[in-house]
């Protein structure tokens, strides 16, 4: 029998080759059962070239010695079952791959993609499997309303697919339940209006820094990568927003805060990925030899020191920074109320949450997060922006208008960017075609029926975000960039939840006000400056990451021109 050891090792040595082949369409399945592995290996589509391959026969000698000689398993009865789950509540969708459902179309075509094709197809409510999970993906905005709002209680948590074994797991995004309602209730104040005033200064040394850092490109002509500019700039505004840090990205990209936080962000559906979606449980080894695709503990320790270091500069002096680690520090004793959402009532024993502040793990994992949550969301965003106002130069003509007639020559802050509608509606119209979270899901706490349909325990209900964006039954010519369908007139003339940039409901995204300030700033800035013009090197039109945060493949070359 084979112990775990070894499994893991064929599994790596497995997983190793065939991404050394990944140009051949070879797809590889793993399935673990007790203490017993079967590697099956689906020849779809070999290619000659596959089949003459040292890898086929490594193949083949590895089944046979970890089968023991037995020929590779059919997908056994008990996964075929959960592969029935929709069928049999009479939900429609598209035949699935024996054990990874259709997580393979992930890594050929896309998440975002995928999505688009599914829903064209099969419509605004069907079934899919993520894995072995069941997933209903709906799109239409009053079934989203009623899962994200109206019966929160039944779906409260989101699905770990890929699971944190570090600190990460006691924050906001991976939490559950009251644990979730606690440390989201104690963290509310710290992204309250008031809070972003107080963060002013630091943001506009930032933005600063920023257009300094463009002037020479800008005067030489020369194309400017803006993708890398603006993932420099929420860098630094992250860590110094956030943690006191001075980092200075745009200056020294290749610092090791940089290195590691861009790392962390590097998500490609590779095979692992696909392996562990379909079966959990493999991650605790691939943990155990440091390559979990979520848990690398070199970075996580890098950034644990760095939130330590932060705690401990602090602890010795009296002058406390007013930045996010600071107010996460005093959060039990935040007063504060956010203007945008109410505190969550808990379900279970609230004496329990109100007696106590945050945890240091708690303190540290959430620390993590905002620091990967905030940096390349917002980057992303950006380049989308200067990539769809450099195309539209009548909307970027429109927006230096509005900014000249409401600030003039002063600086952008917190209040007088409210004062700019036609900004808002700019920012809007880019997230819309190019919203960075290209989807969002919820996990069924108790059985529910959705759109009519019974949806078991333990199922995901996905949320197309990407696709609903693009659906022309929502947004005519859903391509094409116009501000204008973000008037207070057109918004109210579609449903709310046609348009989902930052989810909805209790667990909408606790960041969006940061997120749209320091981003505004940034764009403010720069226009009160220069103009995005395209030039040879910019990819029209763009193609998008196929998972994780949207982002353009290819980066996003733009020149700047003067507007003095
Ligand atoms: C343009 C930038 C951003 C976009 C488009 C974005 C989008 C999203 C989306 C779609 C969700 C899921 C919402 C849902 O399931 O209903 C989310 C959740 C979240 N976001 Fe953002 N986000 C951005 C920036 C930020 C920033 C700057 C932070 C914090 C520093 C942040 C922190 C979070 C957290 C903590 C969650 C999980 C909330 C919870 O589970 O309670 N995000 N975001």
């Amino acid at each position: 029998m084979a112990n775990n050891k070894e499994i893991a090792l064929v599994i790596v040595v497995c997983y190793v080759i065939d991404d050394l082949n990944s140009q051949l369409d070879i797809q590889l399945l793993y399935y673990l059962r007790r203490d017993q592995v079967c590697l099956l290996q689906e020849a779809s589509n070999k290619s000659p070239a596959a089949q003459s391959s040292s890898f086929n026969s490594l193949l083949c000698s590895c089944l046979t010695v970890y089968t023991h000689g037995k020929p590779p398993m059919q997908e056994p009865s008990h996964f075929r079952s959960k592969h029935t789950v929709w069928s049999r509540a009479g939900v429609p969708g598209p035949k699935s791959k024996p054990f990874v459902g259709i997580t393979p179309l992930y890594r050929t075509k896309g998440m975002i993609q995928t999505d688009l094709d599914l829903v064209k197809k099969y419509g605004r409510c069907f079934g899919i499997y993520q894995g072995l999970v069941p997933t209903l993906v709906i799109s239409d905005p009053e079934t989203i309303k009623e899962v994200m709002v109206k019966e929160f209680s039944n779906c409260p948590n989101r699905r770990n697919v890929l699971p944190s074994r570090n600190e990460l797991k006691h924050s906001l995004i991976h939490l559950r339940d009251d644990h979730w309602r606690f440390i989201r209730n104690t963290l509310l104040p710290t992204f309250s209006s008031g809070k972003m005033r107080a963060l002013n200064s630091i943001f506009k040394r930032s933005y600063e820094q920023l257009v300094e850092n463009l002037q020479p490109k800008a005067e030489a002509g020369e194309p400017i990568e803006f993708k890398q500019v603006f993932g420099a700039y929420t860098m630094d505004i992250i860590a110094s927003a956030g943690f006191g840090l001075d980092v200075d990205s745009q200056k020294n990209p290749e610092n090791k805060f940089t290195k590691y936080a861009k790392m962390l962000f590097d998500f490609k559906f590779s095979r692992l990925i696909i392996l562990i979606m379909a079966f959990p449980s493999v991650d605790i080894i691939f943990n155990w030899f440091n390559i979990s695709p979520n848990n690398n503990r070199t970075i996580m320790d890098f950034f644990k020191s760095v939130v330590k270091t932060a705690i401990g500069m602090r602890n010795e002096t009296d002058q406390k920074p007013k930045d996010l680690l600071q107010m996460m520090l005093n959060a039990h004793n935040d007063k504060d109320v956010n203007d945008n959402e109410a505190v969550h009532q808990y379900e279970k024993d609230p004496e329990k949450w109100k007696k106590r502040g945050l945890t240091l793990d708690e303190i540290t994992g959430n620390a993590i997060l905002f620091l990967l949550v905030g940096y390349d969301t917002t980057a992303s965003a950006l380049t989308f922006v200067s990539y769809c106002l450099a195309t539209n130069p009548d909307c970027q003509e429109k927006l230096i208008k509005e900014i000249d007639s409401v600030l003039g020559k002063d600086c952008p802050n917190y209040d007088n960017i409210q004062k700019m509608d036609y900004l808002d509606r700019v920012f809007s119209e880019t997230l819309r075609l190019y919203a960075p979270g290209g989807r969002t899901g919820r996990q069924v706490e108790k059985e529910m029926t959705v759109n009519g349909y019974k949806i078991p325990k333990n199922a995901e209900i996905m949320i197309p975000i990407h696709a609903i964006h693009r659906d022309p039954e929502f947004w005519e010519e859903p391509d094409k960039f116009d501000p204008e369908r973000f008037t207070p007139e057109n918004k109210a003339k579609r449903h709310p939840y046609c348009y989902l940039p930052f989810g909805h409901g209790p667990r909408s995204c606790i960041g969006m006000r940061l997120a749209q300030v320091e981003a505004k700033y940034a764009l403010v800035y720069i226009l009160q400056h220069y103009r995005f013009k395209t030039c040879a090197e910019t990819e029209i039109p763009l193609q998008l990451t196929k998972g994780g945060i949207t982002k353009p493949v290819n980066g996003m070359k733009l020149k700047l021109e003067s507007r003095v």
